[in-house]
């Protein structure tokens, strides 16, 4: 893709191999550590992966079922109101310009729809648009894929904490228990005709949870690396999914593990483009320890904050309830935010 954005502009990437990761390569372990604790996002190259499932036709299912539900009526996407029909966010519409955006005065400029995982394989009911029962086969099969590559990731990256098998990251998102991951749908309108003023639609954040696997076919995407003070794009390439490491990430891992602040901009002196994404986005499950793991000294019995408790005081904070150590439960890092 040829864009009128300077390479200055552009954050340079590791890629990891997932047949790699499969295989055992220690050659993509090492450069999965590497972008883990120096840029906590990287591309995921999927084109040899020799997986059951093939990617990308699971990617191509997905767009074409966002399409379809974000042109269903507002009124018939608003009975699924996300801050309605469930707790935590984790089942529902977002219409746009609901949160804040990230030019100060703005408001955001996404719809997005949260599909639960719990849901999806069968943990529990949840209301649904009638649409989405079409398309059951589909989201299970994709969400089986997130969680099979995740157990790669998090076994590579539980090796370098030096950390056993009873506290594994994998131990903490076992496939076949119950958690608060979700599909995220996002849809961005695109700016008026004619309008080229720069555009700000997601406010920079970092990810709440564990593992972020993004799927986004046109540019928008942008990073803020820890000691960079400006925004670099990230573009997409066909055939790869881009992971970013969340908040319980480098939390576990005592800060050696980055969580990237992300937003997503229109290209320099233009206006936004209409952009579909969507994102598996891991969460740890609910009973699983925040607190940092050292093989030394790992948490045992129950007195520590949970993973729930956690998630909970994070959605406090955004609301703007108090809290002694607000800084470290959001970021998992004393000094930031
Ligand atoms: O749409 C994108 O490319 C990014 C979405 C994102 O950061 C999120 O949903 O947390
Ligand atoms: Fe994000």
């Amino acid at each position: 893709m040829k864009l009128d954005v300077p390479p200055s502009l552009f954050a340079p990437l590791k890629t990891i191999r997932l047949q790699g990761l499969r295989d055992g390569s220690l050659e993509e372990k090492r450069k999965l550590v590497a972008a883990a604790q120096e840029d906590g996002i990287f591309y995921l190259d999927f084109n040899d992966d020799l997986g059951e499932l093939k990617v990308s036709d699971l990617i191509e299912g997905i767009y074409n079922f966002s399409k379809s539900l974000f042109a269903l009526d507002l009124e018939e996407k608003m009975k699924y109101d996300v801050d309605k029909v469930g707790e935590l966010k984790l089942n529902g519409y977002k219409p746009i310009r609901r949160n804040i955006g990230g030019i100060k005065g703005q408001r955001d400029g996404f719809e997005s729809y949260a599909i639960p995982r719990n849901g999806i394989l069968a943990f529990n009911e949840f209301p649904h648009p009638p649409l989405l029962d079409t398309q059951m086969p589909l989201l299970q099969n994709f969400t089986l894929t997130c969680i099979d590559i995740a157990q790669h990731i998090f076994m590579a990256l539980s090796a370098e904490l030096d950390l056993p098998e009873s506290h594994s990251l994998a131990t903490f998102h076992r496939a076949d228990a119950p958690a608060p991951d979700i599909i995220r749908l996002l849809k961005y309108a695109p700016s008026g005709e004619g309008d080229s003023e720069f555009r700000v639609p997601q406010t920079p954040h970092t990810d709440l949870g564990s593992l972020t696997m993004l799927f986004a076919d046109s540019p928008g995407l942008q990073i803020r690396p820890d000691g960079c003070d400006e925004w670099l794009y990230i573009m997409p390439k066909e055939n790869h999914a881009l992971i970013n490491l969340g908040d319980a990430m480098s939390l576990w891992s005592g800060g050696l593990f980055r969580s990237v602040l992300h937003r997503v901009a229109s290209l320099p002196g233009k206006g936004m483009n209409e952009r579909y994404s969507f994102a598996f986005l891991m969460r740890p499950e609910n009973q699983a320890p925040m607190v940092p793991l050292n093989s030394d000294c790992l948490p045992e019995g129950e007195d520590f904050l949970t993973s729930e408790n956690w998630i909970k005081a994070k959605f406090g904070i955004l609301r703007g309830d108090t809290s002694k150590n607000k800084s470290r439960i959001l970021t998992g890092r004393d000094s930031a935010v």
